[in-house]
């Protein structure tokens, strides 16, 4: 028989088993994992703050539930920390990690556990990133940050009363992290028309749905209030679906974010991922000839940062980001093209008073 075109066609697409979100589910925890026919030692890698947040709560209801537990607390999401987690959980004889708190402990046990070939829990204490249920991790190489493939969380148990009580500044730029998906679309779209770059429409759609419902919400979202934490969770999860569909983080990452890892590299005290990526928004969507003013208004509403002195980091470091943006993963085309000229960055972030 003759191969159609289609017939070649492969696609593998991760999706989480189980989305647990609410108030108090963390207490649901060993419940959850032997729903999932886990069993054995479990790995939670955590960071100190974290850890009183959340992680012993797990420890003891995984315990409760006949798990035998250990727990490894982290910083950052080196290729030295990784092999750290990799080496204590064959030292432990793991059978599964979950990692319990912002992105970079989610980062390290989902590509630590991908690594091991084993299934691993997302267990977010705020709602600051869009990793929590995506098949990326984010880490950070030879002092650079790389998006690498990793598998999808086998479950989520999202607890809306810890990510409440979290700083209300998580929230916020979990919402700078869903707004940016307004830019990466655009980027993705103009790469796609360019560079003939594979482009999923509905991804992109999923990916920009979330990020109009959550501007459409910013007047209601608010400190203290459990049903902001539920709204920009949604946002979050939804985000994390789209890029695990188009396969990369494409549907949620563009210029925007390679300002925000321009900025990690350069700034001496970087300011939190999605508050970054919410302000290089601004900027990106003025160079795209977008409503930049829509973007800077719902992150004020918000509560987020819309400018350098309010992300705490020096005017010259926003500029210097603006130059190098472009050298970020340059495998990945977007509006800042071959990079801007001094000029033209300082106009940009002159014209959307970033500074
Ligand atoms: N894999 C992906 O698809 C993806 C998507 C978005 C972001 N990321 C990555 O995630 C990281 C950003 O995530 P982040 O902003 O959560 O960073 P983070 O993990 O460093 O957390 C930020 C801070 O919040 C604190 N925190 C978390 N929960 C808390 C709580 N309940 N109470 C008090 N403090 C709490 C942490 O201790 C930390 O100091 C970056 O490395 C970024 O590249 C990855
Ligand atoms: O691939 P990167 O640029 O790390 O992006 C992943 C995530 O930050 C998207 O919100
Ligand atoms: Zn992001």
């Amino acid at each position: 028989m003759k191969d159609s075109i289609d017939s070649h066609k492969n696609k593998w697409m991760q999706l989480p088993r189980n989305v647990v979100v609410g108030h108090g589910v963390i207490n649901d925890t060993g419940k959850v994992c032997k729903d999932l026919k886990l069993n054995g030692n479990a790995l939670i890698v955590t960071g100190e703050t974290t850890l009183k947040a959340a992680g012993k709560t797990v420890e003891v209801c995984l315990e409760d539930c006949g798990f035998n537990v250990d727990t490894i607390i982290i910083k950052n999401p080196t290729l030295d920390e990784i092999k750290e987690v990799k080496d204590r959980a064959a030292g432990t004889k793991a059978s599964f990690l979950l990692g319990v708190g912002g992105g970079k402990s989610i980062d390290i046990a989902k590509l630590a556990s991908t690594h091991l070939d084993i299934p691993f829990v997302s267990i977010p204490t705020a709602a600051s990133h869009d990793g929590i249920v995506s098949s990326r991790a984010s880490i950070r190489r030879d002092n650079k940050t790389v998006s690498e493939t990793a598998q999808t969380p086998i479950a989520v148990i999202a607890d809306t009363g810890i990510i409440a009580a979290a700083p209300y500044r998580l929230l916020a730029a979990g919402c700078g992290d869903i707004i940016s998906n307004y830019t990466a679309v655009r980027d993705w779209e103009l790469a796609h028309r360019l560079r003939d770059e594979p482009f999923s429409e509905y991804a992109s759609i999923i990916s920009k749905m979330t990020a109009k419902i959550l501007i459409e919400s910013a007047g209601a979202i608010k400190a203290g209030i459990e049903e902001s934490a539920w709204t920009v969770m949604k946002a979050l999860v939804a985000s994390g679906v789209a890029m695990s569909i188009a396969g990369s983080s494409r549907p949620a990452s563009g210029s925007e974010h390679k300002f925000s890892h321009a900025l990690d590299e350069l700034a001496p005290e970087p300011a939190l991922h999605g508050e970054q990526c919410g302000v290089g928004t601004i900027m990106m969507m003025y160079l795209h000839g977008g409503d930049w003013q829509e973007i800077r208004t719902a992150l004020e509403t918000i509560g987020a940062p819309t400018c350098a002195a309010e992300l705490g980091i020096k005017e010259e470091y926003i500029i210097k980001a603006l130059l190098h943006a472009h050298e970020i993963r340059p495998e990945r085309y977007t509006i800042l093209g071959a990079g801007l000229t001094r000029e033209a960055a300082e106009k940009v972030a002159r014209i959307t008073k970033v500074i």
